[in-house]
């Protein structure tokens, strides 16, 4: 990969490099987009390939997060963390500390969070260091873990989608293919089982699995078997890139809505759902719950306004789908212009000067 040309083409702004070798902290800090506000994103820790998978892993998951705080209307920007290592076997407090320090060292242009790989005990241990960051003990005032209420945004939104699928936002009686059942997808399954949905799960994890079919009577099914099960709806809730050329053709659902980020491994295989008439809700329209929940810190957390925040993921996930109708286009490109509409449309208004905060010569 050419960082350089690659930085350009999608306007990132910033990459930073952090080792602590004390520790063994090999993190990478991208932040694609600050227009609308400080970079908010998560900090995932994941046992890469390769450097340049995480690096490439860190840079598409900023560049969402900028899409992600857009389309749901936050005034945030997008950044995102990878911490190379074995979450069940490399963590440690000094880790997590270091990490902080680099954290505080960018003054407030990136906020954390947790994401596939950490908790929020490990966000407790960042805020020893620094206040960037979110989603730590509730006992600070802050709002905890994020995933229950990113599972709620997932199924109000998956409830929009089936609207537009089915005539119907009911989920009672429909098949859904959930892959990945961890943090967010154990809520999700929660919610789909007490609407009434038959689930079909998948997990690497077996005690996962176990728990979904024993709490919710959910059928297992292995790994590689989910893509091809007879179902209305598919839930990508592991990593990305789960809708690809060997996956597609594959695919029974007329829906596809989950949690996962970044799931079209590439812009064309949107297309090509979008062809085959499956009503795709976009990975960050739909799965911003979490970053709307833990956005509320920034005005003193209050649980009840969150929660209705949240509820504008259903909105939402309808609007893409309006605009995609409307526009002949697939809802992925649909997002993306709402996205970028607001965030050119902000970048814009502040083209004239305004006093704000500090006056200019207050330093001197
Ligand atoms: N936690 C949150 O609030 C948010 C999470 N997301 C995204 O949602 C997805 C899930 O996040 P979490 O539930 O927090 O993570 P998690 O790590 O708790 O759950 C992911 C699950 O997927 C499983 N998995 C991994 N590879 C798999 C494969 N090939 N086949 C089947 N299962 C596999 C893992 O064993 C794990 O149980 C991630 O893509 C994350 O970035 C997005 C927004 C917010
Ligand atoms: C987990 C969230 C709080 C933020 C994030 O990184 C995301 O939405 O992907």
């Amino acid at each position: 990969m050419e960082i350089f040309k690659y930085l350009e083409t999608y306007d990132y702004e910033q990459v930073v490099f952090c080792q602590d070798k004390q520790s063994g902290l090999k993190a990478i800090i991208a932040i694609h987009d600050t227009t609308l506000g400080p970079a908010l994103g998560g900090t995932r820790m994941w046992t890469y390939e390769s450097e340049e998978a995480a690096i490439e892993d860190a840079l598409r998951l900023a560049r969402g997060m900028t899409y992600k705080n857009a389309a749901a209307g936050l005034n945030l920007g997008g950044g995102k963390t990878v911490i190379i290592g074995d979450p069940r076997r490399d963590k440690n407090e000094e880790m997590f500390r270091a990490f902080g320090r680099y954290i505080q060292g960018l003054n407030g242009r990136y906020i954390t969070a947790e994401d596939v790989g950490t908790t929020v005990a490990d966000m407790d241990l960042i805020h020893e260091e620094t206040d960037y960051v979110t989603g730590i003990s509730p006992a600070f005032g802050s709002s905890g873990n994020p995933s229950p209420v990113t599972a709620y945004g997932v199924y109000r939104g998956m409830k929009a989608a089936a609207k537009a699928a089915f005539g119907t936002d009911s989920l009672e009686g429909k098949t859904i293919a959930v892959q990945g059942v961890g943090n967010v997808a154990y809520n999700l399954c929660r919610h789909l089982h007490e609407e009434g949905a038959q689930l079909i799960v998948t997990d690497i994890n077996k005690e996962a699995v176990q728990r979904a079919v024993e709490e919710f009577g959910a059928k297992a099914v292995e790994p590689n078997e989910i893509y091809g099960v007879e179902c209305d709806i598919y839930a990508p809730c592991a990593l990305g890139a789960t809708i690809n050329d060997d996956t597609i053709p594959q695919l029974k659902a007329k829906v596809i809505a989950g949690a996962a980020n970044n799931q079209l491994k590439e812009t064309r295989h949107g297309d090509q759902i979008h062809e085959m008439g499956i009503v795709y809700a976009p990975d960050y329209v739909i799965n911003a719950g979490g970053v709307i929940n833990v956005a509320d810190e920034l005005y003193g957390y209050n649980r009840e306004r969150a929660m209705k925040k949240v509820e504008t993921v259903y909105n939402n996930i309808e609007k893409v789908i309006e605009i995609a109708k409307r526009d002949g286009i697939p809802t992925y490109k649909a997002a993306d212009r709402m996205a970028e509409e607001r965030i050119e449309r902000m970048r814009n208004s502040r083209g004239q000067f305004l006093q704000n905060g500090h006056h200019i010569l207050s330093r001197r």
